[in-house]
C-alpha cells in the first residue's frame, strides 16, 4: 500500500481564554450538555489560560514523528484550529492522494472512533471530488509498547508510594453513556469499549504489579444525570478504597494518550483531592506520550500498514483490525 502523507487527528482544543466559548460549542452542538456542565469545564480550561495541553502534545507527538518516517506530517483536530478540512485541502493542493491518519485515541465506540471518521469524511464531502482519501491507523489498546510504557508508568507511580506492596491501582477512561459503551464496535456485538479497556488494564497490571488488586473505573461525566453513564466514577472509587481501609493507590489514565484537561484537572485537581481528604496516598501514573516507545509504536502501525500482509503486533486477545466495518460504533441519537 502506498501513501503520501501521515495525518495526525486530534480531539482539539483552545489555545488562549477567548477560544474556550466557541471550542465548546463546537464540541457540543447537538449532543444535549447541560449548560451547567459547560460552565464547569470553561473554568477548568480557565484554570489553565483557556490553553488546552492538547495541543501542544500534538506538537511534540510530530515534532518525534519528523525524523522517523519518510511521509509530510499534516495535522487536523475535530474541534478547533487546526482543522480537518484545512489539513486535507492544504494536502489536496500539494498533489497527496492517499493519507494515512493517526487518531488520538486507541480504543472503539462512537466518541473514540467512529467520530473522528465522521468528520474525516464530512471534511472530505466539503472539499469534493479531489478530496485525499484517508485511512485510519488501526485501534493499538493492546499494542507491545504501548503496554510496556503504561507498565514502567505505573511501576515509577507505584515507587513514590510509602506502602507500595499494599497500594492499589485504579485505571481509569473517559465514561460514556452506557448507550454508547452497549453499542460499541461491529454491529451486533457491543461492548468494545469497555471489553478493550478492561485488557488494557489486565495486561498493564500484570506486568507491572501482579499481586496487587486493580480495578478500571471513570472519569470525566458529561451529559444530563438522568442519562446513565458508565460507573463507578474515579472519585467513589477512592472513597470505596478508603472504606475498605486501603491507604495507597495509583491512578493510571489509560483512556488518554497524553496528559489532556481531563487528566490535568478531573486527576490531578479533583481525583487527588479527594485522596489527600481521604488520607489516601496518591500517585497518578503517566500517560505515554512522554514515552519514546510511543513514538516506536506509532512507527510500527504505519510500517505494518504498507505491508498489509504481515504482522500486528498485539499481547490481547480482542481483534484489531486495520479497517472499521462501515456500521461499527453508530451514533447515540442527537438531541437538541
Ligand atoms: C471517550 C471520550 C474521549 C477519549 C477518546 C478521545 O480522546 O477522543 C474523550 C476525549 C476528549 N474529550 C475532550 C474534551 C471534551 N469532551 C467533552 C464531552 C464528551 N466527551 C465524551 C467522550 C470522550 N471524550 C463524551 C461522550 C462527551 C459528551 C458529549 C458528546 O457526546 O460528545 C467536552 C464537553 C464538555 C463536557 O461535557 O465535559 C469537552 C470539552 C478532549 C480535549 C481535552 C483537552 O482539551 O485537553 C479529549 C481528548
Ligand atoms: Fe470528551
Amino acid at each position: 500500500m502506498t501513501y503520501d502523507a501521515f495525518l495526525l487527528v486530534s480531539f482539539g482544543g483552545p489555545e488562549g481564554p477567548d477560544d474556550v466559548a466557541p471550542f465548546l460549542a463546537n464540541v457540543t452542538r447537538g449532543r444535549g450538555v447541560p449548560p451547567e456542565r459547560l460552565a464547569e469545564v470553561a473554568e477548568h480550561y480557565r484554570h489553565f489560560g483557556g490553553v488546552s495541553p492538547i495541543n501542544e502534545q500534538c506538537r511534540l507527538l510530530m515534532a518525534g514523528l519528523r525524523d522517523r518516517i519518510d511521509l509530510p506530517i499534516y495535522w487536523g483536530n475535530r474541534n478547533w484550529r487546526p482543522y480537518l478540512v484545512d489539513a486535507l485541502r492544504d494536502m489536496r493542493d500539494a498533489g497527496i492522494h492517499r493519507v494515512l491518519a493517526f487518531v488520538t485515541s486507541p480504543y472503539g465506540s462512537y466518541s473514540s472512533c467512529r467520530q473522528y471518521l465522521d468528520d474525516i469524511a464530512a471534511a472530505r464531502a466539503a472539499l469534493g471530488e479531489r478530496a485525499p482519501e484517508v485511512d485510519k491507523l488501526r485501534h493499538f489498546h493492546d499494542h507491545p509498547l504501548f503496554i510496556a510504557a503504561h507498565v514502567d508508568a505505573v511501576k515509577a507511580a507505584l515507587a513514590t508510594l510509602p506502602d507500595p506492596a499494599n497500594a492499589r491501582l485504579a485505571f481509569t477512561a473517559h465514561s460514556i453513556p452506557v448507550s454508547m459503551a452497549d453499542t460499541a464496535g461491529p454491529v451486533r456485538n457491543g461492548g468494545r469499549y469497555v471489553a478493550q479497556l478492561r485488557e488494557t488494564a489486565r495486561l498493564v497490571a500484570a506486568a507491572a504489579a501482579p499481586d496487587l488488586p486493580y480495578e478500571l473505573v471513570w472519569q470525566s461525566r458529561s451529559g444530563p444525570p438522568v442519562i446513565p453513564w458508565l460507573e463507578p466514577d474515579v472519585n467513589d472509587h477512592l472513597a470505596a478504597l478508603s472504606a475498605e481501609g486501603v491507604t495507597g493507590v495509583v491512578v493510571s489514565p489509560i483512556g488518554f494518550i497524553s496528559d489532556h484537561i481531563e487528566v490535568l484537572w478531573d486527576l490531578d485537581h479533583e481525583a487527588a483531592e479527594t485522596a489527600e481528604k481521604l488520607g489516601l496516598a496518591y500517585a497518578r501514573a503517566a500517560t505515554p506520550t512522554d514515552d519514546p516507545r510511543f513514538i516506536d509504536m506509532l512507527v510500527e502501525l504505519i510500517e505494518e500498514r504498507r505491508s498489509p500482509g504481515g504482522d500486528r503486533a498485539a499481547l490481547g486477545e480482542i481483534p484489531t483490525w486495520d479497517r472499521c466495518a462501515p456500521g461499527c460504533c453508530p451514533a447515540p441519537p442527537k438531541r437538541r
